[in-house]
């Protein structure tokens, strides 16, 4: 058995991937933000205060014939931008692409952050990370994906995001037909929830690969690539409008500018980000001033390979062989 998906950018800044999931019975149909980067699904529900969950599509239940309160179970969870939500779980049937688990956790939001109820183009969050991740207590329940797996035809999940297009999340195959290149497959380190590997080196605007390694992680829901200064100084010593925007908390650059390419290697293969997917967004609407798609991770402590890493691949997201795949595309 397989399950395909689409998935489309929130906004002209592909700020976020918004995929719809059908949740009970009936079906109840929510926008949910897919992120590797983290293993809960959580929704804005009829738990959620009405002042935060103004202007979102929310789950009831209390209106699902298939729904079951985990008696004493609860959950809690913090992001890296600090954005946080909590509250209370459910069983439900939850349906990805056509694929349906028939009893999934849906952790029910009874409390949400600003940036989540600010955020009302998405009900919450469907985790594919891997489960140690879990937050739910006393005992962590599997995301979707792990639930779903060994149904599956094959362990294993793909995303293709694209820049302001419609993308896709596969489960159980690999379209290959979605690559123009080879998928070159890395070891994934899972161990702290998330899709852990290492890149070999890394070039800008088309040169050789140098031999740099950059470990990282591969997160569907970071909207940016974030990696160590010195990679991000090496990048933009290659734009003559460069500079440190301190009200805007990045690199800044005339949109005019002709932005180099960033490649790094992984499993074999190189990965090439062309420049025109790092000129994320002008930093107001109308400004001629950009906000750059690479940053800074120094704050963070971890390199992450977010959405504008992804939009440049074909990405293989394989659980059974605990393995990364990147395919140019
Ligand atoms: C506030 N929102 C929509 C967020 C969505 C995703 C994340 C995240 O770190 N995912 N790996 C943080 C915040």
């Amino acid at each position: 058995q397989t399950g395909s998906a689409n998935t489309n950018p929130s906004d002209s800044a592909d700020d976020e991937y918004i995929t719809n999931v059908s949740i009970g019975t009936p079906a109840q149909v929510l926008p949910l933000d897919f992120d590797t980067g983290s293993s809960d699904l959580w929704v804005f529900s009829s738990e959620t205060p009405k002042s935060s969950a103004s202007g979102h599509v929310t789950y009831s239940p209390s209106k699902s014939s298939t729904a079951k309160k985990l008696s004493g179970a609860s959950w809690s969870i913090t992001y890296g931008d600090h954005s946080s939500s909590s509250g209370d779980v459910y069983t439900d049937k939850v349906t990805v692409g056509g694929f349906s688990v028939s009893s999934q956790a849906v952790e029910s939001a009874t409390k949400v952050s600003t940036q989540f109820v600010q955020d009302t183009v998405i009900s919450g969050l469907l985790g594919l990370g891997f489960d140690v991740g879990n937050t739910v207590k006393p005992r962590a329940q599997k995301t979707w994906f792990s639930n779903a797996a060994n149904s599956l035809a094959q362990p294993l999940f793909t995303a293709d995001l694209k820049h302001q297009q419609t993308g896709s999340y596969n489960f159980g195959f690999i379209d290959t037909t979605l690559a123009k290149g080879p998928i070159g497959y890395t070891p994934a380190d899972g161990s702290e929830g998330y899709w852990g590997f290492t890149a070999t080196g890394y070039s800008v605007g088309g040169a050789k690969l140098n031999r740099n390694s950059i470990t990282g992680i591969a997160d569907t829901g970071t909207t940016l690539l974030l990696l160590d200064d010195d990679v991000v100084n090496a990048y933009y010593n290659n734009v003559e409008s460069a500079q440190y925007d301190d009200s805007q908390q990045g690199v800044v650059f005339d949109c005019s500018e002709d932005l180099p390419s960033f490649s790094f290697g992984v499993g074999g293969t190189t990965i090439t980000i062309p420049g025109s997917l790092i000129n994320l967004t002008p930093v107001s609407d109308g400004s001629s001033t950009c906000f750059g798609g690479l940053q800074s991770s120094a704050d963070i402590g971890i390199n992450i390979f977010g959405d504008v890493a992804l939009k440049a691949a074909l990405v293989v997201f394989d659980l059974g062989n605990e393995r990364l795949g990147w395919a140019q595309k």
